[in-house]
């Protein structure tokens, strides 16, 4: 399998603090990864220092072979990262049709293909950013991120704070993107049990740093191990 994202000795933060330390990762095309931790350790800033938000102050990160860090932030779309951010930014004035549509590229992921995954979304077409309930516009964060033809999605906390109905059927579509569409995928989550369900791998954070990487099953069956990892002491 190709490599697709090196994430290599990385720190990272915002302006001279550093949240990020000696962070070491990779990806092959297709792999998932859960990325855990409890609140505030880092792993927003990690999906943004792969956005090019962050100020990179050791190490590198690899793309596709090429180094991320000459990518400009407004061009990481267009190379393939499909940011789905944790405030989901919609448009008041604009229709779900629009938001998908402008941001289209070309690519397997089309506006049938995404409606057929989302058909809420069909349904609701004509509406207004500003008219959708909140796991409306969680669907229309990732089914807007799909129609850029992403090499990988980053999931930032994709259920947070929606109804059980809905997060039910956001893990349908993320598992249908993991296992049977071969998407890669980082996915950070609170819900650790849930995003380990979903995901092949699994690192989690503790104050910047890797304190755990492993596949996502074996971390799933050794509970212990996982609570003293991710839960609240
Ligand atoms: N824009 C920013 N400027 C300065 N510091 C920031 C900024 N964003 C986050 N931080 C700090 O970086 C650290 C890591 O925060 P981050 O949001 O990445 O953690 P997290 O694991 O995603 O937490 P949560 O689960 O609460 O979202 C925190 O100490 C936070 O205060």
């Amino acid at each position: 399998m190709r490599e697709l994202l090196a994430v290599e000795k990385v720190s990272a933060g915002y302006g001279e603090s550093i949240v990020l330390e000696d962070v070491s990762f990779a990806m092959n095309e297709g792999d998932s990864l859960a990325l855990l931790g409890r609140n505030g350790v880092g792993k927003t800033s990690l999906l943004v220092t792969l956005m090019g938000i962050t100020r990179l102050h050791r190490g590198a990160i690899r793309w596709d072979g090429g180094d991320l860090a000459k990518v400009p932030t407004w061009k990481r779309s267009r190379a393939g990262l499909g940011w789905v951010p944790q405030e989901r930014h919609m448009f008041p004035t604009l229709t779900v049709e629009e938001h998908l549509t402008v941001v289209a590229r070309p690519g397997p992921w089309t506006l049938q293909k995404v409606y057929e995954v989302f058909p809420r979304l069909l349904e609701r077409r004509q509406n207004m950013g500003n008219e959708l309930s909140g796991g409306e516009q969680q669907m229309l964060a990732i089914a807007r991120a799909l129609m850029t033809n992403p090499r990988i999605l980053l999931l930032d906390e994709p259920m947070e704070g929606l109804a059980p109905i809905i997060v039910q059927e956001l893990v349908r579509v993320v598992r249908r993107l993991v296992k049977d569409e071969g998407m890669s995928v980082i996915v950070v989550e609170q819900h650790a049990r849930l995003a380990l369900s979903l995901t092949e791998r699994a690192i989690v954070l503790d104050r910047g740093r890797i304190v755990h990487d492993s596949d996502s099953a074996s971390l799933l069956a050794d509970g212990d191990k996982l609570d003293r990892l991710v839960s609240v002491a």
